[in-house]
């Protein structure tokens, strides 16, 4: 059973039409990462999984339930973290979670929450003192509370330092192996990669593709940039480099020394020994594969990606 069903889902606000037809499902028990630009309609669509926003058209299912009719069951079965939400400057650590606790009626442990999310030490100080990243990890400790069937979080590594951003991401792995799915939103391709079995990229409203992050890497053909400095070059050269299977493109940069620079999706080999055939010197080379930002760039502002 698909653990989210996202089936042809408009919503306009006003004149401004944020998400168009949308379609895609998240499988029970994977992680999702759900990879758009600013505006691209992610908070609008995970406000109408939650009910929180109704649809122009379309219909959402979570855990087997309709989004609108079951939206108290989808809830209590649902770990959120929210974008942009704040924490109640006068409540404590411990007070956030008391009332996450009683709310879900579960018997969490408040202790054991915060100690897992690195913030134990602040239990009883009040949040109004926190830095972001403090209240980021509050947030994520209120959404681990009873332990969900489905985590939603929104932009989660928001405020967090380096460390925090990683701890976050061990944190969704284990949640993961206990059996939760989680459904993680972001605008940047690197955070999504570490954690996500699958990931859909949305823009303008639209889904445009969804892949593993191999996959997606592959349908871009991004492959790698050779950069070759030799000690001399004609267009004879440069016109059989870009007939090789491999290449899709080839180009000179510089003259003394000449650099040849090549897109080639698969083996380099064939390139450097092409050269070498014709008795030119390789001085040095160097290779870049295209990066997940490439590809994450070309998805959504269609440029053709190549490796810098
Ligand atoms: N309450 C609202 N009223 C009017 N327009 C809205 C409203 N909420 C969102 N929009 C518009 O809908 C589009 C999608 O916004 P949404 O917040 O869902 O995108 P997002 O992908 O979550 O962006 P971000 O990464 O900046 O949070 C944008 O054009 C936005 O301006």
């Amino acid at each position: 059973m698909p653990a989210i069903t996202v089936d042809n889902l408009t919503k306009s606000y006003g004149q401004t039409l944020a998400l168009e037809d949308l379609s895609f499902q998240v499988q029970e028990g994977e992680v999702f990462g759900f990879l758009g630009p600013n505006g691209a309609g992610k908070s609008t669509t995970i406000n109408v999984i939650l009910d929180f926003i109704r649809p122009t058209a379309g219909r959402v299912e979570v855990l087997g339930l309709d989004a609108q009719a079951n939206s108290r069951e989808i809830r209590s079965r649902t770990g959120v973290l929210p974008e942009g939400v704040e924490t109640y400057d006068r409540l404590t650590a411990r007070q956030h979670l008391e009332f996450a606790i009683d709310s879900k009626g579960s018997d969490d442990d408040p202790e054991a929450l915060l100690e897992r999310v690195g913030l134990v030490d602040a239990i009883d100080k009040k949040a109004g003192g926190f830095s972001k990243g403090m209240s980021q990890r509050l947030m994520l400790a209120m959404a681990l509370v009873g332990q969900p069937d489905l985590l939603i979080l929104d932009e989660p590594s928001t405020g967090l330092d380096p460390n925090g951003a990683r701890e976050m991401r061990e944190i969704v792995r284990e949640e993961n192996e206990r059996g939760a799915t989680v459904f993680f939103s972001s605008h940047i391709m690197e955070q999504v990669e570490a954690v996500c079995d699958r990931v859909g990229i949305l823009r303008d409203g639209e889904m445009v593709a969804v892949d593993t992050v191999e996959g997606l890497r592959d349908s871009v053909g991004g492959g790698t940039t050779l950069r070759v400095t030799v000690d001399r070059l004609d267009d004879d050269t440069l016109q059989v480099v870009r007939s090789l299977p491999d290449v899709s493109d080839a180009t000179v940069e510089g003259r003394n020394p000449p650099v040849l620079v090549v897109q080639v999706q698969g083996s380099k080999t064939a390139v450097l020994g092409e050269l070498e055939d014709r008795g030119i010197e390789v001085k040095d080379f160097t290779t870049r594969e295209a990066s997940l930002e490439d590809v994450f760039q070309s998805y959504t502002t269609g440029t053709e990606v190549h490796a810098r």
